[in-house]
């Protein structure tokens, strides 16, 4: 794990539009793709502002969602449908690199579906992303990964359902610590002083919550963190 402290979201946004930059053009160089996962929340922000400024070939990108609401598209609650608006038409991508949830079924199904997508993107069941770009809510889950839910444990599926998220909406999908932990790169980016406790109880506490649990076997995970949620540090 390693930290990187940064003075503010500006620097946050530099910071990751370089680690951007690099893993996609490694993982081009050497495997002619990159498989990138994305996340919601705060995220979102720091991507809209980051990504337009990487030096990358976007033909090459593979994008999914480390989770997604269960949520018709045009929501604001849906992960896609805000990158849809706000990112998309400033990058060189298109709509069709993303892997998307199916609309208008269960959680369940939607999960049971985008796994078969995943399967059809990755060429099986070795689901290995070059990066993992992931928030952190002020309770310490990520993805749609809660402190005390028993999906901190799923150890078989890679991509499950979420029916009783503590945070709205309650109806969600979510990669699973498997497939986060069998990433190259995961890359959280946090800011903001209502973070500083758990930022504490994470890096310096080493308390196990489900941020914590983020660590690829064989492979780096990156904090990004700003002065105002280091400041417990
Ligand atoms: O609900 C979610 O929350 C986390 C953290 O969000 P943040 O706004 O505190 O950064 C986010 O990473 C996840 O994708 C989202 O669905």
């Amino acid at each position: 794990m390693t930290t990187i402290k940064v003075r503010d979201e500006q620097e946050i946004i530099n910071k990751l539009a370089s680690y951007i930059e690099k893993i996609s053009n490694d993982a081009i160089n050497s495997r002619g793709r990159f498989y990138v996962g994305l996340s919601g929340g705060s995220t979102v922000k720091y991507l809209c502002e980051s990504l337009p400024r990487v030096d990358t070939e976007w033909s090459k990108w593979v994008l999914a969602f480390c989770d997604e609401r269960v949520v018709a598209e045009d929501s604001e609650d849906s992960t896609f449908g805000t990158y849809k608006r706000r990112l998309i038409p400033k990058t060189g991508l298109k709509n069709s690199q993303f892997i998307v949830l199916k609309q208008g079924v269960t959680a369940q199904e939607a999960a049971v579906e985008y796994t078969q997508q995943l399967k059809i993107a990755f060429n099986g069941d070795n689901f290995k992303f070059d990066l993992l770009l992931l928030g952190m809510g002020p309770d310490g889950h990520t993805c749609s990964l809660f402190p005390g839910h028993p999906l901190l444990d799923e150890v078989n599926l890679p991509v499950a359902a979420i029916t009783d998220s503590p945070k709205p909406p309650p109806e969600r999908i979510t990669l699973t610590f498997p497939v986060i932990n069998n990433a190259r790169n995961c890359i959280f980016t946090i800011s903001g002083g209502e973070k500083a406790d758990v930022v504490k109880r994470i890096l310096k506490d080493k308390e196990d919550l489900p941020a914590g649990r983020v660590n690829p076997i064989a492979g780096s995970a990156y904090w990004i963190v700003d002065d105002a949620a280091a400041a417990k540090l």
